[in-house]
């Protein structure tokens, strides 16, 4: 693929959806989507609770049935064997043991992802420094506050160094502190490793922290632009007044068309 410069061919999206829909239960929730997330980005996926946000997360990482059209991870369709160790997906539930300790919850996950036993101690050492626990490293995750048990799953979601990253509401419940520094890393992660972050969050006051957001109503993309866009259209400036005008617009446009 060649840029239109001619210049070097550019790297294929890191997610790519196409008329992508889900059904659950026997309802609707992902509701024909199309779009393309760019490889080393920073994507926001935001919009309230129910609209989709978790399910399309699940699609992305693979565990999620009755996925239909095209969906894409990392140049392969998702759910793919060979994206095991490529994505990592933390879900809004803490899924670590909760009688180890954080070090050894990690020490296991490495094993089961298959890291080689000379690698592991060092990418365990890392995922902890990274998530900013390595003083907590022997406490029983049990004894562990929740920040603290969310940043243990992110931590094994990092090993591995994967090139796609799938967060679903990772700073929920966090003080200011913790949210800034997560994002320090999550911007991190995308600047020197050049990792892809698709992040979920129901709050609009975290969409100046990503480069592009994907806005989720009811299973539909309302838009899938930069924050600076999306506020340029309402005069109110943020991005939850350009929620809201979008909001407006689909639904005059459900009335007209029904
Ligand atoms: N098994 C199911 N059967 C029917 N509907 C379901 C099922 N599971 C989820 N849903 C519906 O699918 C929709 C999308 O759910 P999802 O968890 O993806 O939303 P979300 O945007 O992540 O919400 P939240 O921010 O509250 O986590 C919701 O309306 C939910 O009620």
């Amino acid at each position: 693929m060649m840029n239109n410069d001619g210049g070097p061919p550019s790297a294929p999206p890191a997610i790519r959806a196409r008329d992508l829909r889900v059904v659950r239960g026997g309802r609707t929730v992902l509701d024909g989507l199309t779009f393309d997330v760019a490889p080393g980005t920073v994507t926001g996926l935001l919009g309230p609770s129910g609209c989709g946000k978790s399910t399309l997360m699940r699609a992305v990482a693979g565990t999620q049935a009755h996925v239909t059209g095209t969906l894409d991870v990392l140049g392969t369709p998702a759910g793919a064997p060979a994206l095991r160790p490529r994505v990592g997906y933390v879900t809004q539930a803490p899924s670590v043991y909760l009688d180890l300790s954080a070090r050894r919850n990690l020490a296991y996950f490495a094993a089961v992802l298959g890291t080689p036993r000379r690698d592991r101690a060092e990418q365990v050492e890392r995922a902890l420094a990274d998530v900013d626990l390595t003083a907590h490293a022997d406490a029983l995750a049990g004894n562990l506050s929740g920040g603290q048990l969310g940043r243990v799953s992110l931590a094994v979601a990092l090993l591995g160094a994967p090139d796609l990253l799938v967060l679903d509401e990772p700073t929920v419940g966090l003080d200011p502190v913790l949210r800034r520094d997560l994002w320090d890393l999550f911007h991190r992660l995308s600047a020197e490793r050049g990792a892809t972050l698709l992040i979920s969050s129901h709050v609009m006051d975290e969409a100046d922290r990503c480069g592009r957001l994907l806005l989720l109503r009811a299973g539909r993309l309302l838009a899938d632009d930069t924050p600076g866009a999306l506020r340029a259209l309402t005069p109110g400036g943020t991005v939850e007044d350009a929620f809201l005008h979008l909001v407006d617009r689909a639904r005059v446009r459900e009335e007209t068309s029904a």
